[in-house]
């Protein structure tokens, strides 16, 4: 929002993370290494089960690995206190999810200032700011809109410039064009790669859609790194 943001890599160094005991024990990543370089969109693909949403948990420190470092412009996330990491997760990563995740009855807009009053973030100005995050992702003409009026392509376009308000040095989002149509598709993922470059921002997007991995400047499939056959 009013803070300039800071360039840094995402590393993954060494990363290990596995679900359950004894039988049901899956290992997802073993000594998992990988570097995201800021203004680049990634597309991370595979199979089902290979690991796309447990790398968005372990790099947005939703899930803490079982080992190695998850540095975000240096700082090691995989070693932070909880409050620590609900700290790095209020200030430096947004999150875009498959819905939207929009609150319901509030107008487009309101979903900025909302995330702005959560993060505790209220600059001068801030609705003026918003109007123009959702006029750069080509909302302008939808500032009072609440989310049953609008297409699933504009619902993740507000949820795109809600991420991008606060400008986070890292955005993990996941299935971005799940629920909206073609053309749609292609103008979000156009869109996501766009902003990525302005905003200089680490973008991690989990995907099965051609066009998004078309969109992205780097592709990284994930059955090659976990080995996860097709489902
Ligand atoms: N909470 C959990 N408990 C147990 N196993 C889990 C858990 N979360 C994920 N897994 C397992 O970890 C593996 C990786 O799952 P993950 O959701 O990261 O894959 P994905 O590539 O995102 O799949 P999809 O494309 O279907 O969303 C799968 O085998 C899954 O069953």
């Amino acid at each position: 929002m009013n803070e300039p943001t800071r360039p840094g890599p995402l590393e993954l160094d060494g990363v290990t993370v596995s679900f359950g005991r004894g039988d049901t024990r899956t290992t997802v990543f073993d000594g998992l290494g990988l570097t995201f370089e800021p203004g680049v969109m990634t597309a991370l693909v595979g199979p089902s089960g290979s690991g796309k949403s447990s790398l968005l948990a372990v790099a947005g420190a939703l899930l803490r690995p079982e080992a190695g470092r998850v540095l975000l412009g240096g700082e090691d996330l995989a070693a932070l206190t909880d409050a620590g990491r609900a700290r790095v997760r209020r200030e430096s990563i947004g999150y875009m999810f498959q819905s939207g995740n929009l609150l319901s009855g509030l107008p487009a807009v309101e979903q900025l200032l909302a995330a702005a009053y959560i993060s505790g973030r209220r600059p001068r100005g801030y609705r003026s700011r918003a109007e123009e995050a959702l006029g750069a992702v080509g909302l302008g003409h939808r500032l009072r809109h609440r989310p049953e009026q609008l297409s699933g392509g504009e619902r993740q376009r507000v949820a795109l410039a809600r991420a991008l308000f606060l400008s986070p040095r890292l955005l993990l989002v996941d299935e971005p064009t799940a629920a909206v149509d073609r053309s749609q598709a292609g103008d979000l993922a156009g869109l996501l790669a766009a902003r990525t470059r302005e905003d200089r921002c680490v973008t991690v997007v989990a995907t099965h859609d051609p066009v998004v991995a078309e969109a992205a400047g780097r592709v990284v499939d994930m059955a090659t790194l976990t080995g996860a056959l097709p489902a």
